[in-house]
């Protein structure tokens, strides 16, 4: 059962908890980074990604993001390295964006809020499926790039529902040149909230046009026989960071 949720005041944030309990737990995102507490730790690896252009499949308006989902019946499009004890199966990206440049991201950086931020979701390919993965708290890493994306392609999917065939991509064109990265241990940052998620924040942000933005503002979180309603700050407010690190590699 998924009981309705989204970002107005009605079904928003502050409501999340009623149905979803895990929103209350000690380790939720997004948090708020303060880059002078932020460790740096010089056994932090770096990171790899091997992406198959071919595994990405759609492009999807789902009413709260706008997606692009990849094949992950097998390690075709993968990530390794960082923080991470194992091989990690690229299965969705999506973005979170607000009305103005000045809001929509969701981890914040010394108070900076960014135009909009990427997540690459992926699941620790040693567990059977992704449900599986959902349960263990290494199951899942979301790579995160703060950015306003390049969203060529977007024209056709205005409408919630609407999906485009999307092949070819390869999403690592999306990854600024540096590599650095802050990590810690948090959540999903929409229902259910699972506490399964090694967060990977890339330091480097990207930046693009205005009028990109203006298209992923353009998305409406309605059906095509509904009323256009912008599909904007689509973001979840910081959530406490209690005991946990932020660790940040060196380079
Ligand atoms: N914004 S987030 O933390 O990536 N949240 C997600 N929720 C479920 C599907 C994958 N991602
Ligand atoms: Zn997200």
């Amino acid at each position: 059962l998924h009981p309705p949720w989204g970002y107005s005041k009605d079904i928003g944030p502050d409501t999340w908890h009623k149905n979803y309990p895990f929103a209350k737990g000690d380790n939720q995102s997004p948090v708020e980074l303060n880059t002078d507490a932020i460790h740096q730790d010089p056994i932090l690896l770096p990171w790899f990604t091997s992406y198959d252009p071919g595994a990405s499949k759609t492009l999807l308006n789902n009413g709260k993001t706008c997606k692009v989902v990849f094949d992950d019946t097998f390690d075709r499009s993968v990530l390794r390295g960082g923080p991470l004890p194992g091989i990690y199966r690229l299965r969705q990206l999506h973005f979170h964006w607000g009305s103005t440049d000045n809001q929509g991201s969701e981890h914040i950086v010394d108070g900076a809020r960014y135009a909009a931020e990427l997540h690459l979701v992926h699941w620790y390919s040693k567990y059977s499926n992704y449900a599986e993965a959902l349960r263990q708290n290494d199951g899942v890493t979301v790579v995160a790039v703060f950015l306003e994306v390049n969203t060529k392609g977007l024209f056709s999917i205005f409408s919630q529902g609407k999906e485009i065939p999307f092949q070819k991509f390869d999403p690592s064109i999306l990854f600024p040149k540096s590599r650095g990265y802050w990590t810690y241990y948090g959540s999903f940052t929409t229902p259910p909230f699972e506490e399964c998620v090694t967060w990977i924040l890339l330091r480097e942000p990207i930046i693009v046009s205005a009028d990109q933005m203006t298209k992923l503002r353009s998305l409406s979180c309605k059906a095509a026989n509904e009323p256009h309603c912008p599909l904007v700050d689509n973001c979840r407010p910081p959530q406490p960071l209690n005991y946990r690190m932020v660790r940040a590699s060196i380079q």
